[in-house]
């Protein structure tokens, strides 16, 4: 790969010129394989649509690009907590999807897809008490393939969890079928996580909330153009759309809420990561679309 070719792949924009809305710096990848927008804050994947392929990502009309907060849409990754923290002042999934990530590589590998490796490296807070490293590549391609690496890089062991916290786009949410978790237990969210069964296929009636631990890896999101998730190293699948009266509590969701579905996948409640001194754990999500 020549510099000029990858310089004109992979531009660095501001969220101004790319949404109308000032104040996220933006990478724009655009290849004959694909279209992605990734924001530097959060390492969080924004757009993605593989070359004949329906949009993979939904994006709220209503997001915000601020320094600080996760835009609400994409790929918002949650760590080193998933959901609410015991200690309510903190705050909710952790703190690396408002913190300013660095671009390390990007490259374009022989077939045309581009390689993106984004790192965080945090050193231990009043957030946080412990170090550790992130290495997270996107590899951009016809379809879209993420991998997570984490290290614990403090002194004394410590505990992660963590999510891809995808937001699939979806025509309208009531009609819209999860495949690859019936008959699997789950904790309900919406009813002070009590344990529950799923019988069938998931639907998104109202609000759903729900955590499925040591969860099969693969599903399948029945659209007019299904797609197919298929992670390695990761236990857990969270399921969420607000339904209409909590997402007319969200502003940046409102009544946009029937155009997605979030199938998230990692590592949460009982399958959150123990990381000793120095050890590191990797985990991967593949999606495809018909
Ligand atoms: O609004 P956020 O902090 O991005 O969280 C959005 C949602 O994320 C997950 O799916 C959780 O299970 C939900 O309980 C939460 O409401």
């Amino acid at each position: 790969m020549t510099e000029a070719a990858s310089r004109e792949a992979i531009q660095r924009v501001d969220s101004g010129e790319q949404y109308g809305k000032p104040g996220l710096p933006l990478y724009v990848v655009e290849t004959p394989l694909c279209r992605a927008v990734i924001a530097e804050q959060g390492a969080q994947l924004l757009e993605f649509q593989g070359k004949g392929k329906e949009p993979l990502l939904w994006l709220s009309p209503r997001a915000g690009f601020e320094r600080g907060k996760a835009v609400r849409g994409g790929i918002p990754l949650c760590l080193p907590w998933f959901g609410i923290h015991p200690d309510k002042d903190k705050p909710k999934h952790g703190l690396v999807r408002s913190r300013p990530w660095s671009l390390d590589s990007a490259e374009i590998l022989a077939d045309g897809e581009v390689q993106l490796v984004f790192t965080y490296r945090h050193d231990a807070d009043a957030l946080f008490d412990s170090d550790f490293l992130c290495r997270y590549t996107m590899t951009l391609g016809e379809t879209l393939g993420l991998e997570l690496e984490l290290q614990n890089t403090g002194a004394d062991s410590a505990k992660f969890s963590w999510a891809w916290h995808t937001y699939f786009a979806v025509e309208d949410v009531a009609s819209v079928h999860v495949l690859g978790l019936e008959g699997q237990g789950y904790l309900d969210n919406t009813r002070g996580l009590t344990r529950a069964r799923l019988e069938g296929a998931l639907a998104f009636p109202g609000e759903v909330d729900r955590v499925f631990e040591s969860a099969p890896d693969r599903q399948r999101i029945q659209l007019p153009s299904p797609i197919t998730t298929a992670s390695e190293g990761c236990d857990t699948v969270i399921t969420w759309n607000p339904g209409a009266e909590l997402a007319a509590t969200l502003p940046d969701v409102g009544d946009h809420y029937r155009g997605f579905v979030c199938v998230e996948h990692g590592n949460a409640f009982a399958d959150s990561w123990n990381l000793a001194p120095g050890e590191s754990r990797s985990a991967k999500l593949a999606f495809s679309q018909e």
